[in-house]
């Protein structure tokens, strides 16, 4: 079937002399085609129109997309802010760091970032606390033969993400209902009525908030306390200018929406390679066992270097975030095309991650391209997580639980003599937008 465009939006139109893609529908623009078919959106864009064209995203207006690798470097240049995205998504990422630039985004984001990082990590036992849960989930998943592999993956990331910041499990099952009506709020029309998608979403970020900001209050009561939150709130505490508890609760809040779709996806691609390539699930069994054990600090990541190809490789071919808006400050120059100052930027991590320009085979899923390399990862090798000042805070968390999570399900399985199949076809039902993941209806079997 072709591309979920418009045949009636057959013009060649220009905007500030750059070619607009055709195929638009009214109101909702490319959209159809960018949820659905974005890789072969981006290639037929720059077949016909060159590296540099326009994309409308419907109620979020026209971005200008630049398919050139220089577009990557967009993300630290000093005239291009993230503002772009409040503008984008005011009800989910207003008044959070992802979306601020400068002197209040660093502000923000110092007080989280230790945190994340390998020594934070460490420190605070999160390898530890991970381990039991995704060992128990991947036994549970032993024990029926057959899982709905993006609900499971899901389902573990929203525990692990809560367990992190020190949420009571016996909450977890209000907290799932509430999450779920707050990722309404990305793909809501913009209709405030009683049961409409906008009304829902609101009353539960609402809720939502009011949790958080109880935390906040106790965290400051129980000061000695563990969990993320805690350490936030201490360090937002200890900044000589102290910030609101509103910025504080909108920044945890973004750090649940972060840390779990783009995880959950991810793991279930791992899974479903897993499935359709027996080479890979055989090298990720002999890596198991002789390490023996599921890893809980950063140190001993190093001995599993096939888990963390895999997690390389895997998002390298099935990046979850596969667009990044961003804004134009001042007139830049974008490969060979100057942009006016204030135009909104597109830049398509999807295309950049799978360009044969970085690549050898891009479209092969290769294992050695990470096992035999010699020299350090660099930011182009790790672009699906951003570059430059908002590079992803998550990064050495994933890490850990991504390998985490493959050496638990080759011991379990190998040690119940199954290993994991594919039950449905993979490429059907994919998304690529807002954030990209396989169908919701794939099933994985333990045979
Ligand atoms: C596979 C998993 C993940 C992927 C692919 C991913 C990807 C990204 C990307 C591309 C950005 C840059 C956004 C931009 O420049 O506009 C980002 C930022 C961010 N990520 Fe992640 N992320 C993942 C997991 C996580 C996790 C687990 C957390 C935390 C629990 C997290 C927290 C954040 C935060 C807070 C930011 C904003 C940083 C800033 O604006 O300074 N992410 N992520």
């Amino acid at each position: 079937m072709d591309m979920l465009l418009n045949p009636l939006d057959r013009r060649h139109r220009l905007r500030d002399d750059i070619p607009v893609v055709p195929g638009a529908f009214p109101l909702v623009g490319h959209l159809p085609a960018i949820v659905c078919d974005l890789p072969r959106l981006l290639r037929r864009a720059e077949w016909t129109l060159g590296s540099h064209f326009w994309l409308d995203f419907g109620p979020a207006g026209h971005l200008m997309t630049c398919v050139d690798p220089d577009a990557f470097a967009l993300l630290r240049h000093k005239d291009v802010s993230s503002a772009l995205i409040e503008e984008i998504a005011p009800e989910l990422l207003g008044g959070t760091l992802v979306a601020q630039d400068g002197g209040a985004h660093r502000q923000a984001r110092d007080a989280i970032k230790a945190a994340f990082l390998p020594k934070g990590l460490t420190q605070a036992g999160i390898g530890n606390l991970f381990a039991p849960v995704i060992q128990a989930r991947v036994q549970a998943w032993r024990d029926r033969g057959d899982v709905t592999i993006l609900r499971e993956t899901g389902d573990l990331m929203l525990k692990l993400i809560f367990s992190l910041m020190g949420i009571p499990a016996r909450d977890l099952p209000g907290w799932h209902r509430k999450y779920r009506q707050l990722l309404q709020l990305i793909v809501a029309p913009p209709v405030d009525l009683p049961g409409l998608p906008l009304r829902r979403g609101r009353a539960a970020r609402d809720w939502i908030d009011a949790q958080l900001r109880q935390f906040v209050r106790d965290a400051r009561a129980h000061a000695a306390r563990t969990g993320l939150i805690n350490d936030m709130v201490s360090a937002f505490d200890r900044g000589d200018d102290a910030l609101s508890d509103d910025v504080l609760v909108a920044n945890i809040r973004l750090l649940l929406l972060a840390g779990h779709d783009t995880t959950a996806s991810t793991m279930a691609w791992m899974v479903i390679e897993l499935a359709r390539q027996p080479g890979l699930w055989d090298a990720l069994v002999e890596e198991a066992q002789r390490v023996g054990a599921v890893p809980t600090r950063h140190p001993d990541l190093a001995q599993c270097p096939v888990a963390e190809a895999l997690f390389r490789e895997t998002l390298r071919v099935h990046p979850a975030t596969t667009l990044l808006p961003r804004r134009a400050l001042q007139e830049l120059q974008l490969g060979q095309r100057r942009i006016p100052a204030g135009t909104p930027l597109c830049i398509p991590l999807l295309h950049l991650s799978t360009s044969a320009l970085l690549h050898e085979a891009p479209d092969q899923f290769r294992l050695a391209r990470w096992l035999q390399r010699t020299e350090p990862i660099r930011p182009v090798d790790m672009l699906q997580f951003g570059t430059g000042p908002h590079v992803c805070i998550g990064y050495h968390l994933v890490w850990l639980e991504m390998v985490q999570f493959c050496i638990a399900l080759a011991l379990t399985m190998h040690k119940a003599g199954v290993r994991p199949r594919l039950l449905s076809a993979a490429e059907k039902g994919r998304r690529y937008f807002p954030t990209a993941h396989p169908s919701m209806k794939i099933r994985i079997g333990f045979s």
